[in-house]
Parts: C-alpha cells; sequence; structure tokens
C-alpha cells in the first residue's frame, strides 16, 4: 500500500514546536495537498516523508513500515522543490536520467523511461542543452521529468509551480495531472496557493500554525468548513465572519435581525448553542439598492474590483461584511441592503471557533436553483 500514516508526529526545533500532533492517512494513489500560510509546516511535513528531517515525537509509516529512522535514499521518493534544484552543468538529459545512473537502472530501461518523460512534458529537442539555457518553465518540466523517471511510489512536490507565470501555472498542474493517471503514484504536494489546491487535490490539508485545521475534499473545505479559519482561509474576498445573537427564530447582528428556517432552528436548539459566531461567504449574498426581505441593512465603505464583478464592503452596524455585485455603481456611504442565502449559512461556536454542523438535509451540491427564502430545489 502506497500508503502514508501519521501516528502523533510532531517537530520541534529547540523549544519551539513547529508541527503539532500530526494525525492522519494519506491513501494510496491520492493527491494529497499541504495547504496554509507561510511559516504553518508545509515544507516541514514534506521533508519529514522525504526523510530530510527528523521527527521529534510520534510515528511516520510508509507503506505499512514505521519509517522515523529509514533514511531518505530508502524511502522510495521522489521530490521537486521550488527552486528545481538542477544540476547547472548537465544537460537536460543527464539531468534527467542521473538518479537511475546511479541506481543502475538497466540501459535499455532508462532509455525508455526518457523517452517517455521528454515526449509528455515537451522536452523533445530540449535534451543537450544546459539549465541555463531554458526558461523557468522548461526548468520546471526538467526537475518534473527528473523526479517521474524514478517511478517512485511516493511523489513529493514542494510549491513547484510558485515561479511560473499564471498561464504556465494551468499547464503545469494539467500535466501533472497526467503524470499521476499514468503512473497513480502518491502525491504529496505544498502550496500557499488556495486556487491551486482547490484545483489539483482529491484532499487538502489544511494546516495553520503547525496545527491541522481540516483534512477534506476541495468542495468541503469550501462549503463545510470545520472552523473560522478554514472559512476565512478559503475564498476571496474572505469569508464574512460576524458576532450575532440569538433572537427566537432569529439572528440578530448589532440592532438588525432576519429570521431562520426551521432546519437552522432545528439544528441550533440541538447543539444548544450559547454564544455564536455568523458566516457567510460573499458570493452567498444578494445585494440591492431596495430594501430586501429578511435582509440587513449596511453603507458602503469600499467597492473592489475583481474584474467579472465588484466586491462591496459594507458597515452593518459597525461590523464589516463584504458582498458581491455584477455592478460597480456603488458610492461611499451610499445604504445597501444584503440578504444571505439561507442554505449557504455558516455557524461557528464563538469560544472554540469551531463549525456547528449543519442540517441533514442542507446537501453539499453546486447548483442550487434559489426560490424564496430558505426553500430551495436541487
Ligand atoms: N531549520 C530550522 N530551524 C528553526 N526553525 C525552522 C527551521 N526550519 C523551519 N523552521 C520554522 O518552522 C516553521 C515552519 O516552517 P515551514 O518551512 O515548514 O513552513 P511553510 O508552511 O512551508 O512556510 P512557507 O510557505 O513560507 O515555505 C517556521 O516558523 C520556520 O521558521
Amino acid at each position: 500500500m502506497k500508503e502514508i500514516k501519521f501516528e502523533h508526529v510532531k517537530k520541534s526545533y529547540g523549544d519551539t514546536e513547529v508541527v503539532k500532533d500530526l494525525n492522519f492517512t494519506i491513501k494510496e494513489g491520492e493527491r494529497l495537498i499541504l495547504l496554509g500560510p507561510s511559516g504553518c509546516g508545509k515544507s516541514t511535513i514534506l521533508r519529514m516523508i522525504a526523510g530530510l528531517e527528523d521527527i521529534t515525537a510520534g510515528n511516520l509509516f510508509m507503506n505499512g513500515q514505521k519509517v522515523n529512522d529509514i533514511p531518505s535514499g530508502k524511502r522510495n521518493v521522489s521530490m521537486v522543490f521550488q527552486n528545481y534544484a538542477l544540476y547547472p552543468h548537465m544537460t537536460v538529459k543527464q539531468n534527467i536520467i542521473y538518479g537511475l545512473k546511479v541506481k543502475k537502472v538497466d540501459k535499455e530501461e532508462i532509455e525508455k523511461r526518457l523517452e517517455f518523460v521528454l515526449e509528455m512534458l515537451q522536452l523533445k529537442g530540449y535534451e543537450d542543452r544546459l539549465p541555463k539555457q531554458l526558461s523557468g518553465g522548461q526548468r520546471q518540466r526538467v526537475a518534473l521529468a527528473r523526479a517521474t523517471v524514478k517511478r517512485s511510489d511516493f511523489f513529493l512536490l514542494d510549491e513547484p509551480l510558485s515561479n511560473l507565470d499564471a498561464q504556465l501555472r494551468v499547464s503545469a498542474r494539467k500535466e501533472l495531472k497526467k503524470i499521476h493517471e499514468m503512473l497513480g503514484q502518491t502525491i504529496v504536494y505544498v502550496t500557499h496557493d488556495q486556487i491551486e489546491a482547490m484545483t489539483f487535490a482529491d484532499r487538502i490539508v489544511l494546516m495553520y500554525n503547525g496545527e491541522l485545521q481540516m483534512i477534506d475534499t476541495p468542495e468541503n473545505v469550501y462549503h463545510r468548513p470545520a472552523n473560522v479559519f478554514t472559512a476565512k482561509f478559503i475564498g476571496s474576498p474572505p469569508t464574512n465572519i460576524l458576532e450575532m445573537e440569538l433572537g427566537d427564530g432569529s439572528v440578530k447582528i448589532g440592532k438588525q435581525s432576519f429570521l431562520l428556517n426551521d432546519l437552522w432552528k432545528q439544528q441550533i436548539s440541538q447543539i444548544g448553542a450559547e454564544e455564536l459566531l455568523f458566516g457567510i461567504r460573499p458570493e452567498h449574498t444578494e445585494l440591492s439598492a431596495i430594501p430586501l426581505p429578511n435582509g440587513l441593512r449596511g453603507q458602503v465603505k469600499y467597492v473592489e474590483n475583481q474584474g467579472d464583478n465588484y466586491g462591496v464592503y459594507l458597515d452593518v452596524d459597525g461590523q464589516e461584511l463584504i458582498a458581491m455585485s455584477e455592478n460597480g455603481n456603488w458610492h461611499d456611504g451610499q445604504d445597501a441592503y444584503v440578504r444571505p442565502f439561507m442554505e449557504k449559512f455558516h455557524f461557528f461556536f464563538k469560544n472554540t471557533e469551531k463549525n456547528i454542523g449543519y442540517p441533514q438535509q442542507m446537501k453539499v451540491v453546486e447548483e442550487l436553483h434559489y426560490l424564496e427564502e430558505g426553500k430551495v430545489t436541487v
């Protein structure tokens, strides 16, 4: 089984714990993305898998075998680094096959694998060039090729596309997916780019401050965030998190309130919630210049042009709420009315910032057709 299992894994540098009690399993053949802000411990986790960092406490298993003390060279991993780390004095071909030669792989087999990656990563014709004679995108493909020819069980990538421009990143992700489909390796991929994570991952591990915040599919990370951090980290502009009070079947925000439907009323009463926070994504609201039933009134503070639509920042009784609008004709200080979609509400416990959960009947679906308040059909 090409599986990686963390069992109470910790990593400290001196007195500083940079990875705290990790417990999760990376499944055979999956594309797992380690996502999180700078310094959260992503690279450290990847380097522990690669055997480039010691584990301070706990156990790490690969292929069912405990590998805490197994050196990197014996872990059946290949790794691609952010800076490519190509050998500058070797040609493209030499760079790609160097590892295989060291391992004394049969000559014919080396040629076969070389042909395969040159073809797949569009490097034909570049075999005899030195890295300095290549563009950034080509160098990155050579680094991918060098890791791919090893055909190891585990393919580890540390921000491999961050030096590429947006277009090249899209095509490189496609190539990576192709490699994955053909070779079926278990991929662990570090990035701080949520778009990369959402488009490439089977599952995402979201890290913050050395702690795992959530591990789940991109859909669930977006629609069912485990806590406030996840809700705010995923999505742009970030999820609105508002202070609220519970009224009688309603949510009070500042001096205003809107009614909850029966599903939410039941959910909230079931968990016996005390103090809650209310979450709603900017894209899950309706914004209007005229009052909306069951909505909130705010004043426009700022409008951000996002190309195909606008982020409108409102002051709602002293709290900021961002809504999306197709038109940019909003002016500062103007009254605006916003209605959060009930099917897209999130509630979090105020003390722990953990999600309270969702009514069972509210499925995670991409396309929803809104009828009226709180009623939804798929
Ligand atoms: N050799 C080291 N000695 C001391 N502290 C370290 C060492 N390597 C990393 N750290 C610290 O450990 C924490 C996690 O670092 P890590 O590189 O894993 O973060 P990251 O999430 O990959 O960040 P980035 O996205 O910026 O690369 C950081 O606070 C970093 O300063």
